[in-house]
């Protein structure tokens, strides 16, 4: 279903809007957090929801092999599995295969792997991994599957990548079907290349989708490097449709690509970075565990409307860090999130009301010089 997207402003190539689905509407610039294992890791989703994230991350990979998909259907599918009644879109695999699965194979028909859980052998085709997204799961999006090949790549390399990602489209696309209450997205790959970039591009628009993916960055490339890929490439996909940048990241990371023309992220950082200790804040990164934090009795960031941003003291929190306490992982991965969910919330009106390079200034005057 190409469910409405409708922009309300922009402001140079930046916009908001919102992407209408039948569980909700998503505010773009969206942050999706990850829940990777039907959980955002150490909150509850009434505290995810409180921080205003308006759509979760699922994993086909993790998901696939534990509880599996078929009971995962049996079970009622992962909005009521985990209590999340709002959107969820969920990754095709592939790209967790190559990170995470121990020995794997790329082949044209499929993906073949092996369990990191148990060894247990599995194979992921693009008509299997839609069967198991749209189907077992039930996510209001689904991804196609794909190939994100390693960085730095040459360009014989990059293409190959790019071509069977093109093939899998097809493929995804077509055992996707036309369906009223789910969504499909392409994904553009080609690394580092232009020209691969709109071969991809031109290759997923005459397939069609309801939104599309920028993948194949995020993956060593360095912020540069991936800014000078976005530069062109939002650009060449669909104005009117949904623009998500796939693992993507830092705050400094949100502003450049949605200044670039970027709607949508996703990015495990906020947790797991959390439950090291990182904290985010709009004068910059810090990490609790620090000892100047020790006897700092003010909150970690009042402007962040989140109990955890505002309620507790540095040195309480640096205290449960080094002291390994659950309570210090739920808390700054609820700030985390929160300030994610802070951030796209001031550029959506920094962007409708005109001022994003003002926004874009002021951000990396009192954010990026200081972290
Ligand atoms: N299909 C597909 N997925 C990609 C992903 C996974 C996005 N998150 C999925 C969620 C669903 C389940 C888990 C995640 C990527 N993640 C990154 N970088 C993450 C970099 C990073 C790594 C560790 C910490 C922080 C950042 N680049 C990515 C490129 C692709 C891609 O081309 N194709």
């Amino acid at each position: 279903m190409t469910f409405p997207f409708d922009i309300s402003a922009t402001d140079g190539r930046a916009r908001t809007g919102v992407l209408k689905t039948p569980r909700g509407d998503i505010r773009t610039p969206a942050f999706m957090p990850v829940g990777t294992a039907a959980t955002v890791k150490a909150l509850t989703v009434d505290q995810v929801k409180q921080t205003g994230a308006d759509i979760l991350l699922g994993n086909t990979y993790h998901l696939m092999l534990r509880p599996g998909p078929e009971r995962m259907e049996r079970l009622g599918g992962l909005h009521k599995f985990m209590g999340w009644d709002k959107p969820i879109l969920t990754d095709s695999g592939g790209f967790q295969v190559m990170s995470l699965a121990g020995i794997s194979k790329v082949k044209e028909e499929a993906v073949t792997f092996s369990s990191h859980i148990d060894g247990s052998k599995h194979v992921l085709s693009p008509e299997r991994s839609i069967e198991i997204q749209a189907d077992r799961i039930g996510a209001d999006i689904s991804m196609q599957l794909d190939e994100c090949v390693a960085w730095p790549a040459e360009e014989p390399r990059a293409r190959s990548g790019m071509e069977l990602s093109a093939r899998w489209a097809k493929r995804s696309k077509d055992a996707f079907g036309t369906r009223d209450t789910q969504a499909l997205f392409g994904i553009q790959q080609g690394s580092t290349f232009e020209n691969l970039r709109r071969e991809s591009s031109d290759r997923l628009q005459e397939i069609g989708f309801d939104g599309y993916a920028i993948g194949g960055l995020a993956v060593g490339e360095g912020h540069q490097a991936m800014c000078e890929v976005l530069d062109y490439a939002p650009q060449m996909l669909p104005a009117d449709r949904p623009r998500y940048l796939m693992g993507v990241g830092k705050p400094v990371d949100l502003v450049e690509a949605v200044w670039r023309g970027v709607d949508m992220f996703d990015c495990v950082l906020p947790t797991r970075a959390g439950r090291h200790g990182q904290a985010w804040t709009w004068d910059g990164p810090i990490n609790l565990k620090n000892a100047r934090f020790a006897e700092d009795q003010d909150p970690l960031a009042p402007e962040v409307p989140c109990p955890a941003s505002t309620d507790y003291s540095r040195a309480y929190l640096h205290h449960l860090i080094r002291a390994d306490e659950i309570l210090g992982k739920i808390l700054l991965s609820w700030h985390n999130i929160a300030f994610f969910q802070a951030l796209t919330a001031a550029m959506r009106t920094a962007i409708a009301e005109g001022r994003f390079e003002a926004f874009r200034r002021d951000f990396h005057a009192r954010h990026v010089s200081n972290g």
